[in-house]
């Protein structure tokens, strides 16, 4: 895959090909002598390509399948295959980033290099490592701000870095931890801003977790809607609208506040059910 700004020309939207496949993924934890039964028999699939929302209330298993998939937890049963190969716990599998929801930038490290940090570990030279940083900050509209340290920039600049420390390696799979849940509204319309113009042009298969509809409609194909505790797959929902699409304009269409209504009750039922567990 080419970097951000490099790419002529824009890779297919979608192929029939499955990226990702969860097949029967269980997980229960033990705590204090427990058995917490936190995601139970969830199977679903991600084409290349494809934008897919992991919805459902708190507690609902969203960040454990996410982290299963990411290999940072085991799953108690089931499988997961990414390219039709299965992923190894505790292995990074390579091509796949992850972005979690509080920004983790090294605060000992200017913001180019906290960018450029894994172009470094992949031992990418100097002159390309700049190139490289100097795009993704510009794409990120951080020009200017690369000698920084992070605690001189905003919650949404920070984690405007973040995305960009995950991207520059170019993974073709993004996994995404509600990145955007710790900002206020508009800085976090502005970061879906950020990431729907990057994935049209990069068109990543991505798996993005959130408890927040408005975002899943803002920036999903496809909304996988998780049931309380013990997550299971409840439903699943196509967001048909147009691409390229506008963060703050599709908000205001009528299919959108159709589509809003209609997930919304669903997704409330399991709100008031998790309440209770
Ligand atoms: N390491 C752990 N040890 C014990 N229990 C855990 C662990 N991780 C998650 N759980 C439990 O598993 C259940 C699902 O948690 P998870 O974080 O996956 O839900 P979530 O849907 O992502 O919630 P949120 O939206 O609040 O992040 C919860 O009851 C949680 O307490």
């Amino acid at each position: 895959m080419n970097a951000p700004t490099r790419s002529p020309t824009p890779p297919a939207r979608t192929s029939d090909a499955d990226r990702i496949d969860v097949k029967g993924l269980s997980k229960s934890f033990q705590l204090a002598g427990t058995s917490i039964e936190a995601v139970r028999d969830v199977s679903f699939s991600v084409r290349r390509g494809e934008f897919v929302a992991l919805l459902g209330p708190s507690g609902s298993g969203k960040s454990t399948v996410l982290n299963m998939i990411a290999t940072l937890v085991k799953p108690s049963s089931g499988q997961i295959l990414i390219d039709g190969k299965p992923v190894i716990a505790g292995k990074a599998t390579p091509g796949v980033g992850y972005v979690f929801q509080r920004d983790t930038l090294f605060p000992w490290r200017t913001v180019a290099d906290n960018i450029g940090y894994g172009l470094q570990l992949a031992g990418v030279g100097d002159a390309e490592r700049k190139e490289r940083v100097a795009t993704c900050l510009a794409q990120a509209g951080l020009q200017g701000f690369g000698d920084a340290y992070p605690s001189a920039l905003s919650g949404g600049m920070r984690q405007r870095a973040a995305l960009m420390r995950t991207l520059v390696v170019e993974p073709q799979v993004l996994l995404m931890d509600e990145p955007f849940g710790a900002l206020d509204t508009h800085t976090k319309i502005d970061m879906h801003e950020v990431l729907l113009r990057i994935w049209d042009r990069e068109q990543q298969t991505v798996l993005f977790v959130t408890h927040d509809l408005g975002e899943a409609l803002t920036l999903a194909d496809r909304i996988i809607l998780f049931s309380a505790r013990p997550g299971q797959i409840k439903d699943m929902f196509d967001v048909d609208f147009a691409r390229p699409r506008d963060a703050v304009k599709v908000r205001e269409t009528p299919r959108y506040a159709e589509l809003f209504q209609h997930i919304w009750h669903s997704l409330g039922e399991e709100f008031i059910k998790g309440r209770s567990r």
